[in-house]
């Protein structure tokens, strides 16, 4: 083991197409401030996970910042989980839908403060088909608008909003869903669900805004239709959306089938075709850096070590 304690900053050099040397330089300067020695590990897209647990083995980093997208931050998420190691988001994607439900603020420099700071929430994550979900995984239309998203040129907010009228027209819904929870069983048909552990899809859509992070318990919203007005009001800080609009159940866990196959993604990744899902919570299971204004917003109680 190291004598000096160490931050590990992660970079995915290719996320959201841009370049990382102001954010390397940024975290460099601040780890030296506040007396770290710098570990600095960039993804290549392959064995990224067993690096990563190696260099956690050999430096024990106080924390991990990760400057990527959505997809390298549940890569680090994942290799952090019950862990007492801090993880600090930098977005640096091209959607950053984390970056956007933690409220996360928009330079560099607001950034990486966020990132070193004491305002700490240890968060839950969801175990869905044995990956890790940090914020929101879906079945039907927006898993398929992910999918037509990922395999388009034009990447942002943009780039969703291209592809949604192709891919509400050309949607194979509505499903039928069967939830199966601790309790009770139901029958839903919509043509989008959600599981949802945060509130807000990467567009800023507040689908979920009574989820708590760190309640032990997530939700599952059956959006049953297409209503433009109930959209528009999620993009609201505190929705009241109609329950013609949106059934929500709460629960710890869930099997959810359908007879048809239906598109699925968990934060922001396309998984392919699905009949069957099973969800769980891991409550408080990963402790991150959190901008102090998102605490206050939401009654978070901080849990600093
Ligand atoms: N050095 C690399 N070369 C090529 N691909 C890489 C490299 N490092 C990571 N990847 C790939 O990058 C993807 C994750 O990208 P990430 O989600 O972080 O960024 P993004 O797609 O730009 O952002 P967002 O998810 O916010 O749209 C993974 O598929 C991973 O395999």
């Amino acid at each position: 083991m190291k004598s000096k304690s160490y931050i590990l900053l992660i970079v995915n050099p290719i996320a959201g197409d841009s370049e990382k040397d102001h954010i390397i330089e940024g975290v460099d300067y601040e780890a030296a401030q506040r007396g770290y020695s710098l570990k600095i590990f960039e993804t290549t897209g392959g064995d990224d996970v067993s690096q990563i647990q190696d260099i956690l083995k050999e430096y024990h980093p106080e924390r991990v910042l990760v400057a990527g997208g959505d997809g390298t931050i549940s890569l680090v998420a994942q290799c952090l989980r019950n862990s007492n190691i801090v993880m600090g988001i930098i977005p640096a994607g091209s959607a950053n839908g984390m970056a956007v439900n933690f409220e996360i603020p928009e330079t560099v420099e607001e950034q990486i403060e966020v990132a070193f700071s004491d305002c700490l929430l240890k968060v839950d994550t969801l175990i869905i088909n044995d990956k890790i979900c940090l914020h929101i995984a879906d079945l039907g239309m927006n898993a398929e608008l992910v999918k037509n998203y990922e395999s388009s040129n034009i990447r942002g907010k943009l780039g969703y909003f291209l592809q949604s009228i192709p891919t509400i027209i050309n949607s194979g819904g509505p499903y039928d869903f069967s939830i199966q929870t601790e309790n009770e069983t139901f029958e839903k048909s919509g043509i989008l669900l959600a599981i949802a552990n945060a509130n807000k899809f990467g567009t800023g859509a507040n689908i979920n805004p009574k989820g708590k992070i760190n309640d032990g318990i997530f939700e599952i919203l059956i959006f049953k239709n297409l209503d433009f007005i109930e959209i528009l009001k999620t993009l609201q800080d505190n929705p009241e959306m109609s329950s013609e609009f949106v059934d929500i159940i709460s629960t710890k866990k869930a099997i959810i089938s359908t007879k048809k196959k239906v598109s699925f993604q968990i934060d922001g990744e396309f998984l392919g075709e699905v009949s069957e899902i099973t969800a769980a919570v891991k409550p408080k299971s990963l402790l991150m850096a959190v901008p102090q204004e998102y605490c206050e917003m939401h009654n978070y109680t901080k849990d600093n070590q």
